[in-house]
């Protein structure tokens, strides 16, 4: 029987995450606040309620259980509610932005830049608008771009990023330097986890050198693997262009004998884009994510699961994430240590490999019966594409929540929704949180009741 609430619940203060503001570490020579220009946009009408005040904020946590004794956890955070502050610290005619994305590519990176740029010009009146090329390197290895509404009028409609990406580069004190010399006062970060870690660099760098610099982060990752934040603009759009290669391994399973249909989707480290695909999808008789460990041969491993599909339906499609299975596939010294530019482990081919083992597994048990794998690897197709809708809504809200707390002189935070609230968080924060698959919540048994597939646990 439910338990009735019990009124003896109290509130312990939350502990609110703070983000440094310029003032904490400048020398307040001149405390000159501005008014904020969107008092005189004809379209805003600032009314009551319309700017953020300090006290405004987002709660981390939002579903407690009010059985038995109970009181918010100290460990409860809340965040700075994002949105415009009716004094802002910038003047815009002296605000000088520089834009930069790193990391992979993500729909609504184009997006994210264009919102940026309309944004600060036509909410802010910045018209000191610069793009850096090809990622962290682009600080000290080109000259950036000046850029205006015109030249970004279409970008949402179109795919990867037009300022170009790339890992690695990251030379701290160049990028200082750069920044330094070149007289930003804005810094706007687009970018994943690694790119995270390094604007905390960034950052921590130009507070040691008291540079009148503010430093934003907006996260980027197709993987959804950013902690904190709801999700990560891109994810939907990805999850969405996922479906077409599902269906396509559905048909090429279902028109052959024994036909298995071998879906790879991006997923370094967490399995959200897999397993997001699957649940949408419904044609998926298994989904396998780097959370949970599977194994091939024996008692509830997946060739004894795949009999059972092909013996009841005659097909099976299965969805991989990329960083699925990678402690089982085989791999020489050399590629133990194989890592990308920016560090990140190189992972060897889960799709190709598990095809071959399928296909070998099949060839000694069955030799006499027909079989077919066909494999589908769609990676680059699903994060190469423009934002759906909800995405490019999405990047808009991002961009000007980023573009309204810098120009208020709040620095090193990155902004996000939490619990659908835009929200500031500091940017150290989001560079150690991982958003991993909970494999003990209801989604992930969703999905295995959805596939019925094995828990890989072996008895
Ligand atoms: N720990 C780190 N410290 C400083 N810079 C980093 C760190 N990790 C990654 N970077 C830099 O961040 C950029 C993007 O990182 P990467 O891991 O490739 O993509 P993402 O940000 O999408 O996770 C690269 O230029 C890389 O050199
Ligand atoms: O081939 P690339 O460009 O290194 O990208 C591959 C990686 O990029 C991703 O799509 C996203 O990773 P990041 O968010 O770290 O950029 C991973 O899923 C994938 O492993
Ligand atoms: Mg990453």
């Amino acid at each position: 029987m439910a338990q009735e609430p019990n009124n003896n619940f109290s509130f312990s203060p939350l502990k609110l995450q703070r983000i440094p503001h310029l003032t904490d570490y400048l020398p307040i020579t001149d405390s000159k606040t501005f008014t904020n220009p969107l008092n005189q946009n004809r379209f805003f009408r600032p009314t009551d309620g319309f700017y953020i005040a300090h006290s405004d904020i987002v709660l981390r946590q939002i579903v407690y259980d009010l059985s038995g004794t109970f009181s918010v956890p100290s460990s409860d955070v809340a965040y700075l509610r994002a949105g415009p502050r009716q004094q802002i610290y910038f003047d815009p005619h002296n605000t000088r932005v520089a834009i930069v994305t790193c990391g992979g590519l993500c729909p609504g990176l184009n997006t994210v830049i264009r919102e940026l740029v309309v944004g600060l010009w036509e909410l802010y009146g910045v018209r000191q608008i610069y793009g850096i090329q090809a990622g962290y390197r682009g600080f000290y290895s080109g000259e950036p771009i000046q850029l205006n509404p015109k030249m970004v009028h279409g970008l949402h409609k179109r795919g990867g990023t037009v300022l170009e990406t790339s890992r690695g580069g990251f030379d701290l004190n160049k990028i200082v330097d750069s920044i330094q010399s070149k007289g930003f006062n804005q810094v706007y970060i687009i970018g994943g986890d690694g790119t995270m870690r390094g604007a905390v660099k960034i950052f921590d760098e130009i507070r040691s050198r008291k540079l009148n610099v503010g430093v934003v982060g907006i996260p980027k990752t197709v993987d959804n693997d950013v902690g904190i934040i709801d999700r990560s603009f891109g994810f939907q759009t990805a999850v969405e262009m996922a479906q077409q290669a599902i269906s396509a391994a559905h048909v090429e399973a279902e028109s052959a004998v024994n036909g298995i249909g071998l879906v790879k989707l991006m997923g370094r480290s967490t399995g959200h884009i897999a397993l997001h695909a699957t649940l949408s999808s419904r044609d998926v008789d298994c989904c396998l994510i780097p959370e949970v460990k599977f194994y091939l041969e024996g008692k509830g491993g997946l060739f004894e699961f795949l009999e059972n599909r092909l013996q009841e339906n005659g097909h099976a499609v299965l969805v991989v994430a990329e960083g699925a299975g990678q402690d089982l596939i085989p791999r020489t010294d050399a590629q133990k240590e194989q890592r990308d530019e920016s560090g990140n482990l190189v992972f060897l081919d889960v799709g190709s490999w598990l095809k071959s083992e399928l296909n070998k597994w099949w060839t000694r048990d069955h030799p006499d019966e027909l079989f077919t794998v066909k494999y589908i690897d769609p990676t680059y197709m699903i994060r190469a594409v423009p934002a759906n809708a909800t995405d490019n809504l999405y990047c808009t809200l991002l961009a000007h929540s980023a573009i309204h707390g810098a120009m208020a002189g709040y620095t090193g935070f990155v902004t996000g929704p939490v619990n659908g609230n835009y929200a500031y968080i500091p940017l150290e924060e989001v560079a150690q949180a991982k958003n991993e698959v909970n494999t003990r919540d209801h989604k992930w048994a969703w999905v295995r009741s959805v596939t019925n597939q094995p828990d890989f646990v072996k008895s």
